[in-house]
């Protein structure tokens, strides 16, 4: 099936030759129907991209294709796409009605057409009782549905989502990231969401598509990239926290949560790597203790951390940490040296 939006090579850099490198060489597609995020840390790149498929930026090099065909030079308006931004960008003056209303009219559909489709929209994200309410009455996460409703309803060909979530209080940002998975399957329509959020992007897509400095470092469906970060960028990212230098192993990760800490004198049994260790800090959680040990040796490696059921250790105590080998995960090199994809 023809992708709904292609990246092929783009790149983008800002302020001519020589100047900042915001993406580089992206190839990406974009299949129909499916969630997508584009996820990473502050300044990877993710705004850029979708600001270049949403036609607001040009690519310095590389072609965008939508529904097959090229569109790198084709203008926003031209591109049917839906956009919900991280400030909602509704009209105050106006009501909920007219706010979604306002795309379908500036496409010259028929009145009762644009009636129908709004009301339909409203309906979709809950609020239909407030149709003839403005945007100030309402609370944040009401005037996220409105701007949902808004992109919903011309039908776009893709929906882009920038950080949408990020001015809602946390409770709130859960609530809505189910509420935009619902709209999202309910319409079935073809949706790329930008977050720096590793739980939002665990959550909400059928492929995650992992930036860094502008590259593509990993792209995948979640449940195959979390438990197999393809290098320690990704891993980092999502949580991995231990490096540990293992010399028969290269280099390898494990999650905290894999990590298990023996008393002194215990043994870790033969399928997993054992080292001897001194905790060096332990951080209570309430239903656990996060404790890390210091493993003797020298650099970033030496350092390990557990999560810990219970509460007996303290800074000082000696323990065995044992390393399940069937949890460890063999790393690659990072993009940058261009194995990691
Ligand atoms: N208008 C601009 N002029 C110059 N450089 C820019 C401009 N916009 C972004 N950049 C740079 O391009 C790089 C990528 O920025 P971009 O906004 O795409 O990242 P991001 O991943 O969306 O970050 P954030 O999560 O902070 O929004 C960064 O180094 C940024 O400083």
């Amino acid at each position: 099936m023809t992708p709904v939006v292609r990246l092929d090579g783009v790149s983008h850099r800002f302020g001519g030759p020589g100047s900042v490198a915001a993406v580089t060489d992206l190839d990406l597609a974009v299949p129909r129907g499916r969630f997508t995020t584009l996820l990473g840390p502050s300044g990877c790149g993710k705004t850029t991209t979708l600001r270049m498929i949403a036609g607001f930026l040009r690519p310095t090099s590389g072609r965008i294709l939508l529904e097959g065909a090229d569109a790198t030079a084709t203008p926003p308006e031209k591109r049917n796409i839906g956009m919900v931004f991280q400030s909602y960008a509704l009209f105050p003056h106006m009501t909920l009605t007219d706010n979604v209303a306002f795309g379908l009219r500036s496409r010259k559909l028929p009145a009762d057409e644009v009636r129908r489709r709004a009301g339909e929209a409203l309906e979709l994200v809950g609020l239909s009782h407030a149709a003839a309410r403005k945007p100030g009455e309402l609370s944040g996460g009401q005037q996220q549905r409105v701007a949902l409703a808004r992109a919903v309803a011309i039908r776009p060909s893709v929906l882009l989502l920038d950080e949408p979530l990020s001015n809602l209080d946390a409770r709130l940002r859960v609530q809505m990231r189910r509420e935009l998975l619902r709209v999202q399957r309910e319409t079935g329509l073809t949706a790329i969401l930008v977050t720096h959020d590793q739980d939002e992007a665990l959550e909400l897509s059928d492929t995650m598509v992992i930036l860094n400095g502008g590259r593509l470092e990993q792209e995948g469906d979640p449940r195959e990239i979390f438990p197999a970060p393809a290098n320690r960028f990704v891993a980092e990212f999502l949580g991995y926290d231990n490096f540990p230098d293992l010399p028969e192993t290269g280099p390898v990760t494990i999650r905290p949560e894999h990590v298990t800490l023996l008393a002194d004198g215990q043994s870790e049994g033969g399928d997993a790597v054992g080292l001897d260790a001194t905790v060096t800090g332990v951080t209570y959680q309430g239903s656990h203790c996060l404790v890390e040990v210091a493993t003797g040796g020298e650099g970033p490696g030496a350092t390990l951390r557990s999560v810990h059921p219970g509460d007996d250790l303290r800074p000082g105590d000696r323990v065995r940490v044992a390393l399940p080998r069937h949890r460890l995960v063999q790393l690659g090199a990072p993009a940058e040296a261009g194995s990691a994809r």
